[in-house]
């Protein structure tokens, strides 16, 4: 199923939403931005559970705004789980079979089929307070996948749980989306949740998408600095386009680039730009302030002039606090944005 969402608009008091959105047949779109930016209202209206002010949610075509929640072939998974507590494992999942009047061996065997996908067969008979988090969304999985939605809706689903579960969770729930074949659209602000396991990421600010692309486009190529700077590490160097070159408030000359003159700011990635020992032009004086083993890597921050700056180092790197070099960007990977 393709899920359009059209001018769809809503207003709390200096809050507006005002969103355009296509989820093609068989993709994983997560949005994703800071809190208070509009995701969860965007789901609620798309699950049917927020009335919209206006605009238009269509499944394949077909008008669904106008059908109660149950009605519109959704699933939906939230950040609190949400099951219900006297009810054991196999309830909760049977819960959405039983109020579509499926038969009780119907039931049975399709909560069994689920259990067994989510690996869960053991819990059945269990109460939802004996589980862990992780167990206990993966019940919530379960349940919102058994009446066979033509979309999956997820808030935040991974938020309550400790990082190696998160990472374990994360790929069960796109191993779901896969073998399902969903259309799943998935809300987070955990940018490496949306970065591994997304075909497509929009970002949201302030009730409105800036930049829908592949996790890799987005990384590599953003249209404006603030998705750039609010996916993966970065870097942002305050100074002005002269007369084809990038100059810094001290003056420094960085990379040649083009447009017309005027501020702004040099975005690069941490592995966008080269410590050296030696100073050359272009080079921005550096002194390093930290270093960071992080496992396969090391990650080194700094300050060039009046600006912080990180950069990736292998594990082994010769640098440490208070050592001073001399930064390189990467001409042909940094990207110049005027003020925003
Ligand atoms: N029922 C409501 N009544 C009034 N204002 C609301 C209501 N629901 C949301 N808002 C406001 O709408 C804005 C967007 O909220 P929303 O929960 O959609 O953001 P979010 O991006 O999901 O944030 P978070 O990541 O913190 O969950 C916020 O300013 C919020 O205060």
């Amino acid at each position: 199923m393709t899920l359009n969402v059209t001018d769809l608009f809503r207003t709390y008091g200096d809050f507006q939403l005002r969103v355009d959105l296509t989820v093609a047949r068989g993709e994983f779109l997560s949005v994703i931005g800071p809190s208070g930016c509009g995701k969860s209202t965007l789901l609620r209206m798309v699950a049917g559970l927020e009335p919209a002010d206006g605009g238009s949610i269509a499944l394949n075509g077909d008008e669904i705004s106008g059908l109660a929640p149950e009605k519109r072939g959704i699933g939906m998974v939230f950040q609190d789980y949400a099951l219900f507590p006297h009810m054991r494992v196999a309830d909760n999942v049977a819960y959405g079979l039983k109020l579509r009047h499926m038969d009780k061996a119907g039931r049975k065997s399709r909560v069994r089929e689920l259990l067994d996908l989510v690996r869960l067969t053991d819990k059945a008979d269990d109460f939802p307070a004996t589980l862990s988090g992780g167990e206990q969304q993966r019940v919530a999985l379960a349940r919102a996948i058994a009446p066979s939605p033509s979309v999956l809706l997820l808030d935040e689903p991974l938020s309550a749980l400790d990082a190696r579960l998160r990472i374990d969770l994360r790929r069960e729930i796109r191993e779901v989306h896969d073998r399902l074949s969903l259309t799943t659209l998935y809300v987070t602000h955990d940018q490496e949740e949306a970065l591994t396991l997304s075909d497509r990421i929009a970002v949201m600010k302030q009730g409105r998408i800036l930049q829908t692309g592949s996790p890799r486009s987005l990384y590599e190529s953003p249209e404006n600095l603030f998705t750039g700077t609010f996916l993966g590490l970065s870097n942002a160097l305050e100074g002005r386009l002269q007369a084809g070159w990038f100059v810094t408030e001290e003056g420094i000359k960085v990379i040649p680039a083009e447009g017309e003159d005027g501020d702004g700011v040099l975005f690069f990635r941490p592995h966008h730009v080269m410590l050296h020992g030696e100073p050359a032009p272009g080079r921005l004086p550096f002194e390093v302030t930290r270093v960071e083993y992080c496992g396969g890597w090391s990650l080194v921050h700094g300050a060039a002039g009046a600006h912080r700056v990180v950069v990736f180092e292998p594990a082994e790197t010769r640098w440490a606090a208070g050592k001073k070099g001399h930064l390189a960007v990467g001409a042909d990977r940094a990207r110049f944005f005027r003020g925003e």
